[in-house]
């Protein structure tokens, strides 16, 4: 991004933009400032998209920029990679099923110092550098988000005996006060949630990033959720970009073993959100300088658009 100013202080545009195009840009959102003011964008952004410091501060600049036009963006972060590699330093194994990272005691201390600490305060650096005001929380302040117990069935290839595989401290949220997002938002914060919840007992629980975000979007009745990730979104077995998906098709390319790992809990996440009042999923890619300003300013779009019915 160019350090350069104009004459009155604001950050001067693309120089190779004649002044006809820059208005032209602007007139092509028009349609699209109008449609999403007031609206809350749930925006899931993945350890894997998070990349250098180039690019963290450009998914700030669009966050902030969104805010600015009158939505309302609510940040959840993942940070997979990065607990991995904290994990990696302090000697703990770790092992994923169906996405999901078996969480022990010490995982679930170390996934919480990740996410809560690091990573959230670095996302809310990132906004304030670009001129927003974040509040950095996880799912146990306020009472954001309740979470339960996970239990996953597993069918192994070589077995039809189903399996019940104890993910450990893996939850998933249970109820959401939305109150508390409606609050931040209301006066002029950007909420920024690590995916850790707290259960009856006040056991700390790891829950998905996507997951989380799915969970908040729903209650919050948002007009999109938003998955930003490192690919350009869902990919069929020839390895082509699939741009718009429903149920019936998930389920098709489930069958033929095309998703796995990561993909799973983000698909499962986009049609729960949907069903329980998000309008639509969209799966992008988040290493794409401005990918948000890309899929919501233009007419373009970008990724794969998920909603529960074709016609949903
Ligand atoms: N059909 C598919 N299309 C695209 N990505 C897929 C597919 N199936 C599995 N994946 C994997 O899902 C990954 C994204 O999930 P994940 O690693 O959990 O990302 P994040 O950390 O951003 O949440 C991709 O990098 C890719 O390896
Ligand atoms: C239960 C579970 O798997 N929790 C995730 C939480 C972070 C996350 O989801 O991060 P990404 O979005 O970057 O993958 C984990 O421990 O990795």
């Amino acid at each position: 991004m160019s350090e350069t100013t104009n004459s009155r202080g604001a950050p001067a545009a693309d120089p190779s933009l004649d002044a006809g195009a820059k208005a032209s840009v602007l007139i092509e959102a028009l349609p699209y400032l109008r449609r999403y003011a007031g609206r809350t964008f749930v925006v899931k952004y993945g350890g894997h998209a998070m990349g250098d410091h180039a690019a963290a501060a450009s998914f700030a600049q669009d966050i902030v920029l969104l805010k600015a036009v009158g939505i309302n963006p609510v940040v959840v972060h993942g940070g997979g990679p990065q607990i991995g590699a904290m994990l990696g330093r302090l000697g703990v194994e770790s092992s994923f099923v169906d996405g999901l990272r078996v969480t022990d005691e010490a995982t679930v201390e170390i996934a919480e110092m990740v996410l809560s600490g690091a990573i959230n305060k670095q996302i809310v650096a990132a906004i304030h550098a670009a001129g927003g005001r974040a509040l950095g929380i996880s799912g146990k302040d306020a009472g954001l988000v309740r979470a339960r117990k996970v239990a996953r069935d597993t069918r192994t290839e070589d077995s039809a005996i189903e399996r019940v595989v104890d993910l450990g401290f893996v939850g998933e949220p249970a109820a959401i006060d939305a109150s508390v997002i409606e609050l931040a938002t209301s006066g002029g914060l950007i909420p920024v949630i690590a995916p850790i919840g707290a259960g009856e007992h006040g056991e700390t629980f790891n829950i998905n990033a996507d997951t989380m975000a799915g969970a908040l979007a729903g209650a919050l009745g948002a007009a999109r959720l938003l998955l930003l990730t490192d690919v350009a979104g869902v990919l069929d077995g020839n390895g082509q970009l699939v741009t718009e998906l429903d149920e019936a098709k998930i389920e098709a390319l489930r069958a033929e073993g095309v998703i796995t790992g990561g993909m799973i809990p983000k698909l499962e996440t986009c049609l729960a959100a949907t069903r329980a009042g998000c309008e639509a999923a969209v799966i992008l890619d988040g290493r794409v300088d401005h990918a948000m300003l890309l899929e919501f300013f233009t007419a373009r779009g970008a990724g794969t658009l998920v909603r529960a019915a074709e016609n949903g």
